[in-house]
């Protein structure tokens, strides 16, 4: 998807949230486990009852793969359920992948071509030609984790390097690759303090945004320091939205969940006159 269909996306729903599908069988209500797919059911449910309040979706691996099989298949019929009926979607494989360069390229290869995802999120730590694989498809977009939510993101990426931190030199560095264009970022909102700097190095480039709701980052000190002209942000949240309840109303729960983000975010974007 080109970066201009995701903003008119933005402007059209006054949304710029990203919905996690973190789909875990022992937090999906327990009536969905008689379905022939349960993994698939859920997702299906939720994204068909908030497709309309979100821009984007961002399934992460790890609760696909540790299902094995069967959790990659639910991975396969989700994202093509996603193409299929909702194009307008931006689509995020949450897998965190980077490599040396020929297997980043499979990497690539199996997430935006086989998969058919919009974006992959990656590590940088193995630098320039484990990141240029993935940003060699047009269209597609690599999110770099730059710094992230959890607190081990201060054992590494705020230490100094050449008198930066870390988490400045990915930015910066980053900026050089080839097709850098295809770049976007991860901060994560329990950061939010850090995004006036962030901007100052990348002021034009998404960054997608997770850690609102369960980890307690605030959605309005990301949009005070984060938003740029474009709008510019992705603001990510998986279990405040997704497991809202355990009943039978749990897709209409999470759409109400879903609502009170995208309510805020049209009040942040109208405070912008946007
Ligand atoms: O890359 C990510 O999406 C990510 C980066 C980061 O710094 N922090 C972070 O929480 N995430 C992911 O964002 C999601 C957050 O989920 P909730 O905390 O349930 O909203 C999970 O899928 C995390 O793996």
């Amino acid at each position: 998807m080109d970066l201009e269909k995701l903003i008119k996306q933005i402007h059209v729903k006054q949304s710029f949230l990203c919905i996690g599908l973190d789909t875990d069988l022992e937090k999906v209500p327990p009536h969905l486990l008689q379905e022939e797919d349960p993994i698939f059911a859920f997702n299906k449910a939720i994204i068909d009852a908030t497709h309309h309040l979100c821009v984007a979706y961002k399934p992460n691996t790890a609760f696909y793969e540790a299902y094995g099989l069967k959790g990659w298949k639910a991975l396969g019929k989700t994202i093509d359920y996603l193409n299929a009926n909702y194009p307008e979607v931006f689509t995020i494989a949450d897998a965190k992948r980077g490599d040396i360069g020929n297997t980043s390229t499979r990497y690539a290869k199996a997430f935006f071509e086989e998969f058919g995802f919009d974006s992959i999120t990656i590590a940088p730590y193995m630098g320039r030609d484990s990141v240029e694989p993935f940003l060699a498809f047009e269209n597609k977009h690599t999110i770099l984790l730059a710094l992230t939510s959890n607190e081990g993101a201060y054992d590494f990426q705020t230490q100094k390097v050449d008198g930066m931190a870390l988490y400045e030199k990915v930015l910066q560095t980053s900026k050089t690759y080839k097709n850098a264009h295809n770049l976007m970022y991860v901060v994560g909102a329990t950061k939010a303090s850090f995004l006036g700097d962030i901007r100052k190095i990348v002021p034009d480039s998404f960054l997608l945004v997770p850690g609102v709701g369960a980890q307690g980052g605030s959605l309005k000190e990301v949009c005070h320091y984060g938003m740029n002209q474009h709008v510019g942000l992705l603001i990510n949240s998986s279990r405040g939205i997704i497991y809202a309840s355990k009943n039978g109303d749990f897709a209409a729960m999470a759409a109400l969940k879903a609502k009170e983000l995208q309510q805020q975010m049209q009040e942040e974007l109208k405070s912008l006159g946007r």
